[in-house]
């Protein structure tokens, strides 16, 4: 695969890029956990210099459970404290600092222009690559500060890229690292012939593992935030210095706010609990899948409730599923004019159809697939017509077109897990051995990532099971009454 091989090459020269692009001091040694140079300016020291505030109880530390650098109180602070304050000028946007009619600059837009939508992380990473490029960028106290690398999958060798075992994640890696690929040959392109004084990234070479650097500094450090319309421009990525030193956590104790100023916006970072003696600032980066966290941040969340799998809706499939399930003779292959009505609302069938469909996550069955089940393995037109969708895709709707259809329904989607953990190459145990014998840190990202996959299917497994017997003991009072 092309993009397995990009994902080497990617690999092999990270480290000459680092060094490449480091006017200021060269790589000579990567001791500080790694970040771009070895000593760099003091962040808090600088945040103040410009005009910002910092509780005087905030350090930076190097993280008690290896998750690198955190932001951690010397002293206990109570509830609704302001903890940091970034004024306007500090956050590293597109526009910031460039929108000033040079042709470098429209070079930059040029470029930025050519990203699509779903890889924003690589826009606001030319305008990273480029302040990294300049001498005496305003930014360079904040840069310097930066990770050298990153544990993001696209960094992974071949064979780690294999180990996450789960199709959808394996698409998304190939597809980024074929996209640095071209990007670098679009890039090379559009600099070569420029003069240096036009050049973005002041005649410095640009390439994939660059590319890849800046992208994977952004996701995994950037903030969506609004802009300075309010409302109009939401969404915004910004890189937040110092706040980018949160880790994150679904219980955060910390939480970013916008106060408009009288110049612009202010972002504000503030305690959201008691934040404890010696206690790490956390921050929720999102209600994210472990497939975003790992692709953007390059970590994954064990028992992650909004943790999910994709799977194609496809009828052969379900009836193959349906078969295993002791269900007779199951027809989503060949669904009757009233179903098939019904599945294209759900865009499961017809024109603008979406076939992906997810299991586990806050929703245990997506509505969707969940809806088509009860649908399909119903014969009663009347008695499903009678619902509307909100009812037929919700799993808190108490058995809508009776108990047997849904135990029918729930027993195919368990069968469905059992395909699905089938298509993993090894099992859990396997996976735990392996962990236990030591490998190398992208390895063990690698083999998480595809265990907590496995523990999704095994825990919708276990509620369905339960939600089956218990309608099942329901079935058997009701015909027995
Ligand atoms: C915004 S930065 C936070 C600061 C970062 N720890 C550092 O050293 O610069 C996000 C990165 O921190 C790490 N991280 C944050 N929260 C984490 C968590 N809950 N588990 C594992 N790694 C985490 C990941 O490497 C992630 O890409």
């Amino acid at each position: 695969m092309a993009s397995i091989a990009a994902a080497k090459m990617i690999v092999a020269t990270t480290r000459d890029f680092a060094g490449s692009l480091t006017h200021i001091r060269p790589l000579t040694c990567a001791a500080v956990a790694q970040r771009l140079v070895p000593h760099p300016p003091d962040l808090i020291k600088w945040v103040k210099r410009e005009g910002g505030f910092v509780h005087p109880s905030l350090r930076i530390a190097r993280s008690d459970d290896s998750l690198g650098l955190d932001l951690v109180s010397s002293e206990a602070i109570p509830k609704g404290s302001d903890l940091i304050a970034l004024p306007h000028h500090i956050p590293l946007r597109f526009g910031s600092d460039g929108a000033d009619g040079s042709h470098s600059h429209s070079v930059l837009l040029d470029l930025a222009c050519r990203v699509p939508d779903e890889l924003w992380a690589m826009r606001l990473g030319l305008k990273l690559l480029q302040e990294r490029a300049k001498e005496n960028s305003f930014w360079w106290p904040y840069i310097s500060n930066l990770p050298e690398t990153y544990s993001l999958p696209i960094f992974f060798s071949g064979d780690d890229i294999k180990n996450l075992q789960y199709a959808p994640v394996l698409h998304q890696v190939n597809k980024r690292c074929r996209f640095l690929l071209n990007f670098e040959k679009e890039v090379k392109g559009v600099l070569e012939s420029l003069r240096q004084v036009d050049h973005p990234f002041q005649g410095q070479e640009v390439d994939a593992s660059s590319l890849g650097w800046a992208m994977s500094a952004v996701s995994s450090r950037a903030f969506r935030l609004h802009g300075d319309k309010d409302g109009t421009e939401g969404g915004i990525p910004m890189m937040l210095p110092l706040i980018d030193m949160c880790n994150h956590s679904f219980s955060p104790n910390a939480q970013i706010v916008q106060e408009r100023d009288a110049v612009g916006k202010e972002m504000l970072v503030v305690s959201k609990a008691e934040i404890k003696q010696d206690s790490p600032l956390l921050l929720n980066y999102g209600c994210l899948s472990n497939d975003l966290f790992l692709l953007d941040y390059g970590f994954v969340m064990p028992s992650n409730p909004y943790d999910c799998i994709e799977l194609r809706y496809d009828s052969a499939l379900l009836d193959a599923a349906s078969m295993a399930a002791g269900v007779s003779s199951p027809n989503f292959s060949s669904p009757a004019p009233w179903q098939q009505q019904i599945l294209s609302a759900l865009h499961l069938g017809g024109e603008n159809s979406s076939l992906k469909v997810t299991l586990g996550g806050t929703e245990l069955i997506e509505g969707r697939l969940l809806a088509a089940l009860r649908v399909l393995l119903s014969s009663e037109a009347e008695r499903v017509q009678k619902h509307d969708l909100n009812i037929l895709t919700s799993i808190s709707a108490e058995t809508p077109v009776g108990i047997s259809t849904e135990v029918a329904a729930f027993r195919t989607v368990i069968a469905l897990c059992v395909i699905a953990l089938e298509h993993f190459p090894t099992k859990i145990i396997d996976d735990e051995s392996l962990l236990k014998k030591g490998v190398s840190s992208s390895t063990e990202l690698a083999i998480q990532f595809r265990m907590h996959k496995k523990s999704v299917i095994i825990d919708v497994m276990r509620d369905l099971t339960r939600r089956v017997r218990l309608l099942s003991s329901k079935q058997n009072i009701t015909s027995q009454a």
